[in-house]
């Protein structure tokens, strides 16, 4: 079909009530593997580069990366009948949104949660004004997630406060906002049982009516891990948020689902396996096929789960 402004794939998510996978990427199969998932399940889809694959595709030029990044995703827009958008994921550094917008992404995340929320409206307003002259959407953060984020560690989350969320909404004119519900990036989210805040969700959504996104949503799908345990990794102990609480935050309004460690795990489960049972193979387009199917499964899954499918 196209390659979209993001605004296009989430109004309607929020309005029909499902929802939508934003899977990160960093090279030139995982965009296959999404694009191909997408395609077989009739599913929208949201690819996302984070800082850090700018900097890695444009080797060391953000502005390079983020060019690549268009022209690779534009090129499989045009030729497939389902929207596709890209999207500037945490971006904090001006430098690193304006490439982006400049590059032609459908949509930016600026993240100010980490400054006083003066300063994250007034750092959001600005980013929102140059962005949607440009015709890209914006996405912004409240409240704080715990773990990792480029290169921003927080030891404890900080969950949104929904009075905020409403204020910062109408003041920003932001067109997706991320609530800190309890999530955290990476692989290791909860100690005990997966426990997120859906009063507080349900709130954030009742005040804003916007599309919310979900971060730290992956699964952390243990037939992958154990796959990847079987040949060589360690990923002891790893948890993440499991289907039917994802079920459950699209219920409450969460319409995007920013996935990573699940899309990584699969590719490496599919790497070390194939790998360890092709010793002497060292094309990479075979060891890159095993691993792509993989990523391909998990993100056909999470298609299911979210209800994206058919909704194109
Ligand atoms: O939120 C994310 C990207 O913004 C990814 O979260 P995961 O680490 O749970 O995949
Ligand atoms: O927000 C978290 C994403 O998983 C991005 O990770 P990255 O900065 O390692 O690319
Ligand atoms: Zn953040
Ligand atoms: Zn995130």
């Amino acid at each position: 079909m196209a390659y979209v402004n993001t605004k296009v794939i989430l109004d309607k998510a929020n309005k029909e009530g499902y929802g939508v996978g934003a899977f990160n990427v960093n090279n030139l199969e995982f965009i296959h593997a999404i694009i191909e998932a997408g395609v077989e399940k009739k599913s929208p889809v949201i690819i996302q580069t984070s800082q850090g694959a700018l900097k890695y595709a444009g080797d060391g030029d953000v502005y390079r990366g983020a060019r690549l990044f268009v022209k690779m995703v534009r090129e499989f827009a045009d030729s497939v009948e389902i929207p596709v958008a890209l999207n500037l994921d945490h971006g904090s550094k001006l430098e690193n949104i304006m490439a982006c917008i400049q590059a032609g992404y459908s949509s930016v995340m600026i993240d100010a949660s980490h400054s006083p929320l003066e300063e994250n409206i007034a750092i959001t307003k600005d980013i929102v004004r140059i962005a949607h002259a440009a015709n890209v959407s914006v996405e912004a953060e409240l409240g704080q997630l715990a773990g990792i984020e480029d290169d921003v560690v927080a030891e404890h989350s900080v969950l949104v406060d929904p009075n905020e969320a409403k204020r910062f909404v109408e003041e920003t004119k932001v067109d997706f906002l991320a609530p800190a519900i309890g999530t955290s990036h990476g692989a290791f989210k909860f100690k005990g049982t997966a426990k997120l805040d859906f009063d507080r969700l349900k709130e954030v959504k009742e005040l804003t009516k916007i599309p919310l996104v979900l971060h730290g949503a992956s699964s952390v799908v243990q037939e992958m891990v154990k796959i990847a345990e079987a040949n060589g990794a360690d990923f002891g102990g790893s948890k993440g948020v499991p289907s039917d609480i994802l079920k459950e935050t699209v219920k409450y309004g969460i319409n995007k689902v920013n996935t990573d460690t699940d899309l990584r795990m699969a590719y490496i489960a599919g790497l070390r396996e194939f790998l360890n049972n092709n010793p002497k193979e060292f094309d990479p387009r075979k060891y890159f096929a095993t691993a792509k199917e993989y990523t391909k499964k998990v993100i056909m899954d999470r298609m299911e789960v979210l209800d994206s499918v058919g909704k194109i």
